[in-house]
């Protein structure tokens, strides 16, 4: 028999029954935030269930809080709606003896950042939660996946969750990357191979040299882009940067028990002989820094490359979509796509919102500051840390001194402009560089136009006025 992959270790550690091919699966962490569960606690309440383990459970507020104000607290929040959803949370978690991070807390923040920096999320783990990027987790060797409000209600009651398990695929990605390119660009350069339904039925292990070079930001990004792959989750074998990255975190193991969970996180990896139903293979070293020009994760090409015809693609389906989103985002075939001139900038959101994605961004724009270089005149640009602790330690470092010197927004935590739930938006018709996940038809705001890019790419864009090869712009201001 061969051997097993790390997904079937982490599936079989879990599985509480199986029938029929389908598993009832032990939840380890289920996380939770405001938008997906005001009707799964009305559903406990209705059947007069109480949460099972809400020591494995823990809440945020991030999807619909402003990104300014947020001391005022929840009555601040002018939308209705949004704080009718914030404060049915916060009754929910409060009957039910959950903890939460409240806007306003130091801790608070996007659900997929809180985790990893509580040390709540941890590898061989099942964690759910009712959100798409879950697949976050997977960075950790955690199997990590989004579930739907019905589902999220009974994960609230048993702890448990009903699965098929899904097939095994292998992305290699071989060598090293070259400076300026990041997971971001990685990730991107999958699903434009891949397509966003290449990893329909599957979880995806990412290995190989370029994945190991990653940090765990890095790495973070990456699963946190599998779910646009189609993919169930992403995973990354634990190694010593994972285990250095928990260590001291608020609810890492501590002492003897530390040295327990190291020895049995180090269970976790895919063996030798295992088989994969798919593998793919990119060579790393031939990466460039990535930028979509449509209005799918696939739509993606090298910054230094041109929009492409839409007669090109294979399919009449493939060609009419092409054609839509040329027409939607405003752009020619055979343009350079450097040339595209921008209105707008936002570096934040789960996929690039963490420490090292702020640095990142930080670094090309004091290059380009100490080069008498700010912000272009017709661009709005804004940075939006993960969570308050991501801003503390940046402003720690004096990174938002830099940012706002060159004229940059600096704010307070959420999922912000990532997606159109809060006040942070695009006018109809702003093009914006952005280090979010989703490029869709009014993902940013009505008739806005995504262009998703790393941190340091957007910073530079933000810099050039229009899309731009951050190595490009860093040469030119080292001159
Ligand atoms: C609001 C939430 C359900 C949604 C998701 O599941 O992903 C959001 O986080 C997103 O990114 O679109
Ligand atoms: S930052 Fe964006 S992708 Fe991430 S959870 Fe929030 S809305 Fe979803």
């Amino acid at each position: 028999m061969s051997g097993k992959t790390l997904y079937d270790k982490i599936w079989d550690a879990h599985v509480v029954s199986e029938n029929d091919g389908e598993a009832i699966l032990y939840i380890d962490l289920h996380l939770i935030h405001e938008v997906t569960t005001p009707q799964a606690f009305a559903g406990l309440r209705a059947a007069g269930r109480k949460v099972r383990r809400p020591d494995r459970t823990l809440a945020v507020a991030d999807h619909n809080i402003p990104t300014e104000g947020q001391a005022l607290g929840v009555d601040a929040v002018k939308d209705e709606e949004a704080r009718l959803q914030l404060k049915t949370l916060a009754r929910n978690v409060a009957d039910n003896g959950i903890e939460f991070f409240p806007m306003g807390d130091i801790r608070n923040g996007i659900v997929h950042v809180v985790g990893p920096e509580q040390g709540r999320t941890q590898p061989g783990m099942t964690i759910v939660c009712g959100d798409s990027h879950t697949s976050t987790h997977g960075a950790f060797g955690a199997l990590a996946h989004g579930i739907g409000t019905s589902e999220v209600e009974h994960v609230l009651a048993t702890q448990t969750l009903r699965q098929k398990k899904a097939k095994n695929m292998l992305v290699r990605v071989d060598g090293q990357l070259a400076p300026g390119v990041t997971g971001k660009d990685v990730a991107l350069a999958v699903i434009g191979e891949i397509g966003t339904a290449g990893g329909t039925g599957y979880v995806i292990e990412f290995a190989g040299e370029a994945v190991r070079g990653l940090s765990m930001e890095g790495r973070m990004t990456l699963c946190n882009l599998t779910i646009e792959g189609g993919a169930k989750a992403g995973l990354v074998a634990p190694d010593e940067k994972t285990f250095e990255y928990i260590q001291g975190k608020p609810a890492a193991p501590k002492g003897a028990a530390w040295e327990m969970a190291l020895s049995h996180w180090k269970t976790f990896f895919t063996d030798e002989d295992a088989v994969f139903d798919r593998t793919v293979v990119i060579d790393g070293s031939a990466l460039v820094p990535m930028v979509t020009w449509g209005t799918s994760p696939e739509d993606v090409i090298p910054v230094t490359g041109t929009v492409p015809d839409p007669e090109s693609f294979a399919t009449p389906d493939k060609r009419a979509a092409a054609h839509r989103a040329l027409d939607y985002m405003g752009l020619t075939a055979g343009q350079p796509i450097a040339e595209a001139r921008i209105d707008r900038v936002f570096i934040g959101s789960c996929t690039n919102s963490r420490i090292e994605d702020m640095r990142a961004a930080a670094a090309v724009v004091q290059e380009a500051f100490l080069h008498g270089r700010l912000v272009a005149p017709h661009v709005k640009a804004m940075v939006v840390p993960g969570s308050g602790l991501v801003k503390e330690q940046a402003e720690a470092e004096g990174l938002d001194a830099i940012f706002k010197a060159a004229g940059f927004d600096w704010r307070e935590p959420g999922c912000s402009m990532c997606l159109a739930m809060n006040p942070d938006k695009l006018q109809p018709g702003e093009r914006c560089a952005s280090t979010s996940n989703r490029n869709f038809e009014g993902r940013q705001g009505r008739a806005g136009r995504t262009h998703l890019v790393s941190p340091a790419m957007a910073a530079a864009a933000a810099i050039a006025g229009h899309l731009v090869d951050v190595r490009a712009l860093l040469s030119e201001t080292a001159q």
